[in-house]
């Protein structure tokens, strides 16, 4: 497979070095240092674009990919709440655009298994739902997508509540704060989300359900970066060839 690779610091250093240790060849790097002179005609050497980039860039470089017609595998986080107007573009320009708040398997895993158990708590009902994520101290972005994606699936399957919120950030350094899509309706809760920044911290991410006799805490913990580097490329090779717009639910549904 030819990559062409958008961000070329700690998520597309990672990626290059599987990608070379599987046989695929790395045709293109652009990072903040010379994306101003990539042109689309640039890209037509690639089969596939990887992109762990910024939250401010990533539109852009989708939009350049669907110029290019090239498919596009998207990492990068802080600008999913424009995901509905960006898969319009990607279907008028019959493009491929695959993206995920979170390519590791395991919280892939972690989602299904916290909807299941805030579907089966919504049943009795007395449950308040939180999230926490913690992070290394690099990280830009707050909450983190894969902390908004938690509580988007939780809240889907709990009558109390229907968005999310930043409740609070504990961090020496400052973040810049993903707003939500959309405020809760009347009557309704916003998951409350809690950021925090440690040093070396690649991700982790605990979903509570807490009532007055109990506490149910599930807790996702990635020793390093190699899962989410393995499923971006695993994302990549199953994009080649699609048309359209897809995320882990589409890639895992279709494995045996
Ligand atoms: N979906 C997932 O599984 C994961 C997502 N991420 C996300 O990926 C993104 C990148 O994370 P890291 O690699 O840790 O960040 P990083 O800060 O180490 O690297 C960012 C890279 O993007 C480059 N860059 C900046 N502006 C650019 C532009 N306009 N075009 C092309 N390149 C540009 C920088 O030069 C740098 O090489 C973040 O949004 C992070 O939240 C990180 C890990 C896993
Ligand atoms: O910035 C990171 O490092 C990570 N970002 C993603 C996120 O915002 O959820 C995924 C992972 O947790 C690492």
């Amino acid at each position: 497979m030819k990559i062409a690779l958008f961000g070329h610091g700690k998520m597309g250093r990672f990626i290059e070095g599987l990608a070379k240790t599987a046989g695929d060849d790395i045709v293109l790097i652009v990072d903040e240092n010379n994306r101003t002179s990539v042109k689309a005609t640039d890209l037509a050497v690639a089969d596939v674009i990887i992109e762990f980039t910024r939250p401010e860039s990533a539109i852009p470089n989708i939009e350049l990919a669907l110029e290019a017609g090239v498919p596009i595998v998207v990492g990068t986080t802080g600008w999913l709440a424009k995901l509905p107007e960006i898969s319009d573009k990607v279907d008028a320009s019959d493009g491929a655009l695959f993206w995920a708040s979170n390519f590791s398997i395991g919280v892939n895993v972690f989602f299904e298994v916290a909807a299941r158990a805030a579907a089966l708590a919504n049943q009795y009902g007395g449950y308040e739902a939180s999230v926490e994520e913690i992070h290394h101290v690099q990280k830009l972005d707050a909450p983190s997508g894969t902390g908004i994606t938690l509580a988007e699936e939780v809240a889907a399957q709990l009558d109390a509540y229907d968005s999310w919120a930043l409740s609070e950030v504990r961090s020496d350094v400052p973040q810049t704060k993903i707003a939500p899509a959309s405020a809760p309706k009347a009557g309704k809760l916003p998951v409350p989300i809690t950021s925090v920044r440690e040093p070396e911290v690649p991700g982790t991410h605990i979903f509570e359900l807490a009532s007055q006799v109990d506490t149910l805490s599930l807790k996702h913990t990635a020793h390093s970066r190699e899962g989410f580097a393995k499923g971006a490329l695993t994302a990549a090779r199953w994009l080649v060839g699609k048309r359209g717009v897809f995320t882990m639910k589409d890639l895992l549904k279709t494995k045996d």
